[in-house]
């Protein structure tokens, strides 16, 4: 027998807002997280969602891995993409012989799920809205965007329909496509844009508006829509985003992007991309291994070249090693390449 509850893995800025909101519409949560504390707050006093969008407490059932018992059909996946594995390691034993996993997740993830346990248990999901997790028991939501679910082979089935309906609690324009990966692509896109602010300690709109280093926003969208391309995929925009712009590198069609781009983020209580936030923050590895690398090895495999990837990765380890700070200098260092 499995568990009827929506397991969510990675209880974090993301995790913790969809449970959040399933929770409070009266749909039976569970939450697994790797941080005690983060679970002891979410069982005793709840989990607090902040900010401009809505305020409220949510007491949740939650676990760590290592005190989670039984199975469930319906798993969603928020952990950062590189930790992707590791979680599903600890989360396979707990997935129902009949169960899938949705990927709330920034890059390719739903290729790495699938290659573990099949795309017919693997559901696609593109999330664009902002959120912080800002300390054990608390969550910024900084602002409402663009949301996606899609069966890989683009079919509607009822779980999609199911997972989209609670989806749309949280985002009411939630979006059921038939071209998930086509949204997938496009966040890989925009989050080349986003790894490229965090080489600054500015916000998203302060590092992405300046005319002298639009070049290198043009230069990274064009190298990963073409790449979107070269795979057969067609890229879907939201919320500024212009994956043909970019794939076609439309000088002016760009600057229309960014400077929608630039006005969306104006508007959110996050400033900064979690990319940022795990370099200045959190001081910790980011996604962008699993993100940009994978971008690199994909251009390799068709023999395309993306020199403005490769350089984007190597300054983003740069930071990550202590042998560069963050500045708006890298981003003047890139546009050489992006010229
Ligand atoms: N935050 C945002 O606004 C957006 C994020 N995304 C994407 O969503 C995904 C999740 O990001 P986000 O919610 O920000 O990340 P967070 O770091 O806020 O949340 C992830 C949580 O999962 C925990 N975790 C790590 N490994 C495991 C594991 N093996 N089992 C259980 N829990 C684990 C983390 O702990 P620890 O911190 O100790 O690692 C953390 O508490 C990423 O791919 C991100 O790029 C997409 C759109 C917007
Ligand atoms: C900026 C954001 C929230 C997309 O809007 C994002 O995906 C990130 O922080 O990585």
């Amino acid at each position: 027998m499995s568990d009827d509850a929506i397991l969510i893995w990675g209880a974090g800025a993301i995790g913790g807002i969809l449970g959040a909101y399933f929770a409070r519409a009266g749909h039976p949560v569970h939450m697994v997280d790797i941080v005690e504390d983060h679970v002891a707050a979410m069982q005793t006093t709840g989990l607090h969602i902040e900010g401009p969008v809505e305020e409220f407490t949510q007491i949740l059932p939650a676990d760590t891995p290592a005190t989670l018992t039984g199975k469930f059909r319906r798993v969603i996946l928020a952990v950062k993409a590189h930790h992707t594995d590791a979680a599903l390691d600890m989360l396979l034993p707990h997935l129902a012989d009949d169960g899938y996993v949705v990927s709330a997740q920034n890059g390719l993830n739903e290729r790495t799920i699938a290659a573990r346990i099949g795309a017919d248990r693997t559901l696609g999901c593109f999330v664009n809205f902002g959120a912080d997790w800002l300390e054990p028991g608390r969550i910024l939501y900084g602002n409402r965007a663009a949301v996606a679910l899609g069966e890989l082979d683009g079919s509607d089935t009822p779980r999609l329909r199911e997972m989209h309906a609670l989806f749309s609690i949280v985002e009411p324009d939630a979006v059921k496509t038939d071209n998930i990966w086509g949204y997938l692509w496009g966040k890989c896109g925009y989050g080349a844009l986003l790894f490229a602010t965090a080489l600054t300690p500015a916000s998203m709109s302060d590092a992405m508006e300046p005319a002298k280093t639009r070049p290198v926003f043009a230069k990274l969208g064009t190298e990963a829509m073409q790449l979107a391309q070269a795979e057969g995929i067609r890229p879907l925009g939201f919320n500024g985003f212009d994956p043909d712009a970019f794939r076609t590198n439309d000088a002016a069609g760009i600057n229309i992007a960014i400077d929608t781009m630039v006005a969306h983020n104006r508007k959110t209580a996050k400033t900064h991309s979690g990319i940022y936030r795990d370099l200045a923050v959190r001081k910790r590895k980011t996604e962008v291994d699993a993100q940009i690398g994978v971008l690199v090895d994909i251009g390799r495999s068709h023999g395309v070249a993306t020199p403005a990837l490769a350089l984007l990765c190597d300054l983003i380890h740069d930071i990550e090693d202590g042998k560069r700070a963050q500045s708006t200098d890298l981003l003047d260092l890139m546009v050489p390449v992006c010229s």
